[in-house]
């Protein structure tokens, strides 16, 4: 049986990978800072809570990162942990470059130092391309990151490029767009519009208070984009690499609001409210991907578009 330790199971995209390992037979080992007092509510909601191994595993200590790995001897290490929040990264820069960065290395020099055979995925982001205005990102644009979150994601980028280089490892970095999912905290905007909506459709008489909104995004589905996570580990050594991930279509932000507002019958207009203090001080005005390595390489494609993720999450809430 393969092992696999998901570090950072307890977010929206550990929970769906955990639970995509889990049906293709995998033993799986879920790690967390805490295992102890986290209380796992996305595994919870998933059902697999008790189907993994939860353990304790702060990525940023050295010894607590070899341990673990020395211990379970995984097949496969996913490297979901850090910070998650572009908007949080500016409040908390030094937090966000130790968790991404510090946490990234710690893990390739534990495999390093094993000497096991063991392959390595890293969570990526399109936050280290910044903005490219209309250009669709691949896997040879160059980074020009605009948010502390950005440049801890292009440093990880670089260490797990130079280990894969240096010392052959199977290490893979993901470069994933939006995605979102019923599982998403209230933090990320998506979820944020989604949860006011639905209220105000039960009658609550609140308004929805947003930052810029004349940004655009290209937005997926979390439970696409795990599989191409597993995809790339899948790989011959030699293809074991950095993919973009996305569906390849930009929409703005006021689409995905009035898609989620019209499905309840709800006009937007009537709801929305600025406040500036919700704008970044540096944000990427538009995205733009081009996923088409992951679909030559992985025979991955995205499923969902944005209105089917708006749709799908309205619907797990009413
Ligand atoms: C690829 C990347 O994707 C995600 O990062 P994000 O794009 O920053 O996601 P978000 O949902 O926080 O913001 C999207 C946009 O929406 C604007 N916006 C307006 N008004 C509000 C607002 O009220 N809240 C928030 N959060 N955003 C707002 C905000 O200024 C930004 O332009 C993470 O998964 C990250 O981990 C990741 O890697």
């Amino acid at each position: 049986m393969n092992k696999a330790l998901i570090c950072g199971v307890s977010g929206q995209d550990g929970a769906y990978l955990a639970q995509l390992l889990l049906k293709k037979g995998y033993d799986v080992y879920g790690g967390s800072r805490d295992a102890q007092m986290s209380s796992f509510t996305n595994l919870v909601r998933l059902g697999i809570k008790n189907d993994i191994r939860l353990v304790s595993l702060s990525i940023n200590d050295f010894r607590s990162v070899l341990q673990t790995i020395l211990r379970i001897k995984p097949d496969e290490i996913y490297n979901l942990a850090g910070q998650s929040s572009v908007g949080l990264s500016f409040e908390q820069p030094v937090e966000t470059l130790e968790s991404i960065s510090v946490g990234t290395l710690n893990l390739l020099e534990a495999i390093r130092f094993s000497e096991l055979p063991i392959r390595f995925y890293n969570a990526g982001s399109s936050e280290c391309f910044g903005d490219t205005g209309q250009l669709a990102a691949d896997e040879t644009t160059p980074f020009r990151p605009r948010s502390p979150y950005g440049v801890a994601k292009a440093a990880a980028y670089w260490q797990v490029a130079n280990y894969r280089e240096a010392y052959q490892i199977h290490a893979s970095t993901g470069i994933l767009f939006n995605h979102e999912s019923p599982l998403r905290p209230e933090r990320f905007v998506t979820q944020k519009i989604v949860a006011t909506a639905c209220r105000i459709a039960k009658g609550s008489k609140e308004t929805l208070t947003l930052g810029n909104i004349d940004i655009a995004r290209d937005w997926g589905w979390a439970p696409d984009y795990v599989e191409a996570m597993w995809l790339m580990l899948q790989q011959d050594i030699v293809n074991a690499g950095d993919y973009v991930i996305a569906t390849g279509k930009t929409n703005k932000l006021k689409d995905f609001i009035e898609a989620v507002f019209t499905s309840l019958d709800l006009n937007w207009e009537q709801y929305i409210d600025i406040d500036q203090s919700l704008f970044r001080p540096t944000d990427i005005a538009e995205g733009h991907a081009n996923p088409v390595k992951a679909k030559r390489q992985l025979n991955w494609e995205a499923r969902y578009s944005m209105q089917d993720v708006a749709r799908e999450m309205v619907e797990a809430r009413m």
